[in-house]
């Protein structure tokens, strides 16, 4: 296939730069029913020096228009005719394009999650992709800049009179690798994944270091991925082969919550005729890896469901029916049992024995890793479908009937109203803070974004963008 591409190059650019995408699909189930819990991204990474060398042409193009959608192209070969440009397009709710740094999309997807983990939330960054696609640099990054937040914050906090520390950040790094299970920051020790009688879940053997410095996390993350490193080298390519996640814990002892954030450096899937030069070995690891990111998406899938139907008004006749839930069927999906937690609610949804489930409070951001070369045009399909099959449409209130409550529920034309009456008396243009978005959108709109958006009216001042914020999510809440 490779010969094919690198043969049709000039064939192949003629044909893209030909290609009329057809008009934006917005339809209503994509621009609204997606919960605020969760976020889907894709990252498309830059050409480096060994792509170009290779000679093969970008497959992957954003769309101008609309910054959710991505068009890939594919060369056929026709059995009776010249080759033809086959192209598919796939929808997210972020696009983030080859010049966007990791600092920006900290900015954008993770920063909003820590004040929500230091109250006692669980927040979720999953990186997924093909070999080479920048998971480990994304998730690297990531883990840094969010432990510096948290340093930061939690030595502003030690300042107070308090003898004891109020925020205290303890960091677990393991990786999986099919159901066996190591400590990153142990020597990559074996260890175990139990759980208890009362559901708790347990990494048996693994250390949990208490973070009290900016550089001492520093250099526990450098540790991890130096042991992660070195299996590579070892055993060719482990570090695709396998799942690593970091862990970090942080206990807010001034209001007495714990919560957690995750970021999840996932192993990436291949087709079986990819490994079938690999012998037996690879492929059963193959089979691990593809049924453990299967599990993955149904628990997302089932959580981002249990969140819909719970902002369902209590007491309608005819219950829905249930999300399924399987986090026991995969070692994965175990060690991050508390994003599934759905606990006690109406009952509604079907766990697996959650024992002491909590039910904590989660919200989930995936980025979807993306090589732009032609010759990786396979997998970037397979990572952008999985990640379409992450997005849930999940019941949106407002609709067959509903009352409409609250800002999850508007379409864009209520949106805007409500901007119009609440923005006071300098107004801020509703075309420019919300020109398309429903209600879900918006909320789903990062701070900074949102006061960019504002401060483009004239005469809008950050405090002005900030209290309309504030009155939106004030609106949210109490719906
Ligand atoms: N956004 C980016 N900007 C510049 N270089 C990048 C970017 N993303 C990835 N790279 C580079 O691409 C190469 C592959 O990235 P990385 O190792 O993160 O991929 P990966 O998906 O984690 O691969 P594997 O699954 O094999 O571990 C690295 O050399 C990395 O520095």
């Amino acid at each position: 296939m490779d010969q094919f591409y690198l043969k049709n190059v000039a064939l192949y650019q003629n044909l893209v730069d030909a290609f009329h995408p057809p008009p934006s699909m917005t339809s209503a189930a994509f621009s609204k029913s997606a919960p605020p819990e969760m976020v889907v991204s894709a990252r498309i990474r830059p050409f480096l020096q060994e792509d170009i060398a290779s000679g093969f042409p970008c497959a992957v193009y954003p769309r101008a228009v609309s910054s959710r959608v991505v068009d890939i192209h594919d060369l056929y070969n026709h059995p009776r005719g010249r080759p033809i440009l086959k192209s598919f397009n796939y929808k997210v709710d972020k696009v983030f394009t080859p010049e966007v740094t990791t600092e920006q999309i900290y900015q954008d997807l993770v920063a909003n999650l820590l004040p929500f983990v230091r109250s006692g939330g669980v927040g979720t960054v999953f990186a997924y992709g093909q070999t080479g696609s920048g998971k480990t640099f994304t998730i690297s990054k990531l883990e840094q800049l969010a432990i510096q937040s948290l340093t930061n914050s939690s030595s502003s906090n030690s300042n107070t009179s308090s003898s004891l520390r109020p925020l205290e950040i303890q960091l677990t790094i393991i990786e999986l690798a099919g159901n066996s299970a190591f400590d990153l920051l142990t020597s990559r020790k074996p260890i175990s994944i139990l759980e208890d009688s009362s559901g708790t879940i347990h990494l048996s053997g693994a250390a949990e270091h208490t973070i009290p410095t900016l550089s001492s996390a520093l250099s526990l993350i450098d540790l991890a991925s130096s042991f992660r490193r070195t299996e590579s080298t070892l055993k060719n390519d482990a570090s695709s082969r396998s799942h690593s996640i970091c862990r970090i814990r942080i206990s807010n002892h001034s209001t007495g919550t714990e919560g957690f954030l995750y970021l999840v450096d996932l192993a990436g899937s291949e087709a079986a005729r990819d490994v079938a030069s690999h012998g037996a070995e690879r492929m059963r690891e193959t089979k691990e890896i593809n049924m453990s990111l299967s599990v993955l998406k149904d628990c997302i899938r089932g959580r981002a469901e249990w969140d819909g139907y719970s902002r369902l008004r209590e007491g309608k006749k005819g219950r829905k029916v249930a999300p399924r839930i399987p986090f026991r069927q995969s070692a994965l999906t175990k060690v991050l049992k508390h994003i599934f937690e759905t606990g006690g609610g109406s009952g509604t949804v079907k766990e697996e024995g959650t024992g002491g489930g909590t039910g904590r409070a989660c919200k989930t951001v995936v980025i979807a890793c993306v090589n732009p070369s032609l010759g990786d045009v396979a997998a970037t399909k397979n990572t952008l479908r999985y990640a379409e099959m992450l997005r849930v449409n999940v019941p949106v209130v407002g609709t067959a009937g509903d009352k409409v409550e609250g800002p999850m529920g508007w379409g864009n034309k209520q949106v805007r109203e409500w901007i119009l009456k609440e923005s006071g008396d300098v107004p801020i243009s509703p075309e420019i803070l919300a020109p398309t978005e429903s209600g879900a959108e918006v909320l789903r709109i990062s701070a900074l974004e949102f006061e960019y958006r504002c401060s483009k009216s004239p005469g809008v001042t950050l405090e002005h963008a900030k209290a309309l914020r504030l009155k939106l999510w004030k609106l949210h809440a109490e719906s």
